[in-house]
């Protein structure tokens, strides 16, 4: 298409996340589908978060333009880099080679996944301890060399991102002849699957080692506060594990629609990427499902409750009067260690906060169940 209506030189720029090398593909097409034009294609990958992307863009941590290393590459990445330099410090504005800043991008997306990887193992072995989690992670990130930043442990990552560019990383490693390298970035993504399993079988374990029946009151669903974005969302994965014991799930989210709720749980894995309307969807496990507007109905007569999103709302609740509405004993699995588990504990709740010290209650119970 755009050599198609070209008439002159042409600056193409890649903002999305790419294999390494995809600049040279794109340079090959659109090179022998017109004469005479040359194309400058640039990497220039977007770093930005979701719940923050103005601020991401307004004052970016970095801005990275790769190009060729010719002349004319080298123009290029300068008229870009003139561009960004209305408003971001040039000492922020890093250029480098084509297959550098490809990579980057998604060397930065797995170390960023990586520490959280590493976190969450750790939360693990604090469990089995007695060891805090966020004690250990205050702890760790005041060595400058490490920092504070991205050391939450939770219920594991989400989002349409990390996952997509490890699978992405692993795969560029095999088709180099990387299998370490590769089976090195897996162990990110499997323990955060591991994750996700261990904390649906604390649930399971912690309410008698059945939830069969059980009204289990979801507290958020979106991958991540501030979005309503449910891409790779662990708490499709947690919900899923949940069903398969037969709960009967109550979800609430701020930001995420019914409808959005029913699509992912009624969905395979290998569905996510097909068109929404060649998915089947499961009728049998959709009844076990309910999808209300406030945490207070969610949790009404519910056996136990699952904060999946660290949603601020659900810091400010009145556990109170929601303890006072549930079935006894009443149960807290916080996945993203937002609730006071001193306080909740003496309302009557037991809970179970992820890389904390053990409830007594679960002290007793095997942690697999
Ligand atoms: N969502 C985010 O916060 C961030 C996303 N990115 C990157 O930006 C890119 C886009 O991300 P999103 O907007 O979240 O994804 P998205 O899935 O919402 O949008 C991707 C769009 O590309 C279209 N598309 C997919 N394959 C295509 C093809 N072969 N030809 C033409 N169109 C095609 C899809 O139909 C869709 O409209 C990705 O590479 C992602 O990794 C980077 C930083 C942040
Ligand atoms: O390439 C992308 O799409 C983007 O991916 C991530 O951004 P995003 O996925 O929007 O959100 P993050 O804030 O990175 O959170 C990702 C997941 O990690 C989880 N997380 C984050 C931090 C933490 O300490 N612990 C933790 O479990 C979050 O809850 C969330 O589920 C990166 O942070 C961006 O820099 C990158 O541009």
């Amino acid at each position: 298409m755009i050599a198609d209506v070209s008439k002159s030189n042409k600056i193409v720029v890649e903002k999305s996340t790419v294999p390494v090398k995809t600049a040279e593909a794109i340079e090959k097409i659109l090179t022998h589908n017109s004469e005479g034009i040359n194309f400058q294609i640039l990497s220039n990958p977007e770093f930005l978060a979701e719940g923050t992307a103005i601020q991401d863009l307004f004052e970016p941590d970095r801005v990275l333009i790769g190009g060729r290393e010719t002349p004319e590459g080298q123009k290029a990445i300068k008229a870009l880099r003139d561009v960004y330099a209305h408003w971001v410090p040039v000492d922020r504005i890093i250029c480098t080679n084509l297959w550098s800043a490809e990579l980057s991008k998604l060397a930065a997306n797995a170390f960023l996944a990586q520490r959280i990887s590493s976190v969450n193992a750790m939360s693990a072995l604090c469990e089995a301890t007695g060891a805090d989690v966020s004690q250990v992670s205050h702890a760790v990130g005041k060595d400058t060399r490490i920092g504070p930043k991205f050391l939450n442990a939770s219920v594991g990552f989400g989002g349409s991102c990390f996952q997509k560019d490890i699978l992405n990383l692993v795969y560029i490693c095999e088709c180099n002849g990387l299998p370490e390298v590769a089976n090195y970035w897996k162990q990110v993504i499997k323990v955060n699957d591991y994750q996700k399993t261990r904390f649906v079988n604390r649930i399971v374990s912690s309410m008698f080692n059945t939830v069969s029946g059980k009204k289990i009151a979801i507290l958020g669903f979106a991958f991540k506060k501030d979005t309503g974005d449910t891409r790779e969302t662990p708490a499709i994965d947690v919900c899923k594990g949940l069903l398969g014991d037969k709960a009967m799930l109550s979800i609430y989210d701020p930001q995420v629609s019914e409808e959005q709720i029913q699509r992912d749980l009624s969905m395979n894995k290998f569905d996510w990427d097909h068109p929404v309307h060649l998915q089947p969807t499961s009728p049998s496990s959709m009844k076990q499902v309910s999808v209300v507007w406030d945490a207070y109905a969610a949790t009404k007569d519910a056996h136990g409750i699952c904060i999946l999103t660290e949603w601020d709302e659900f810091k400010t609740l009145d556990y109170q009067k929601i303890y006072d509405n549930m079935q006894k004993p009443a149960f807290v699995f916080d996945g993203r260690n937002i609730v006071d588990v001193a306080k909740l504990r003496e309302i009557g709740f037991i809970v179970y906060s992820i890389g904390k010290p053990l409830d007594e209650w679960l002290k007793d119970m095997p942690a697999v169940a």
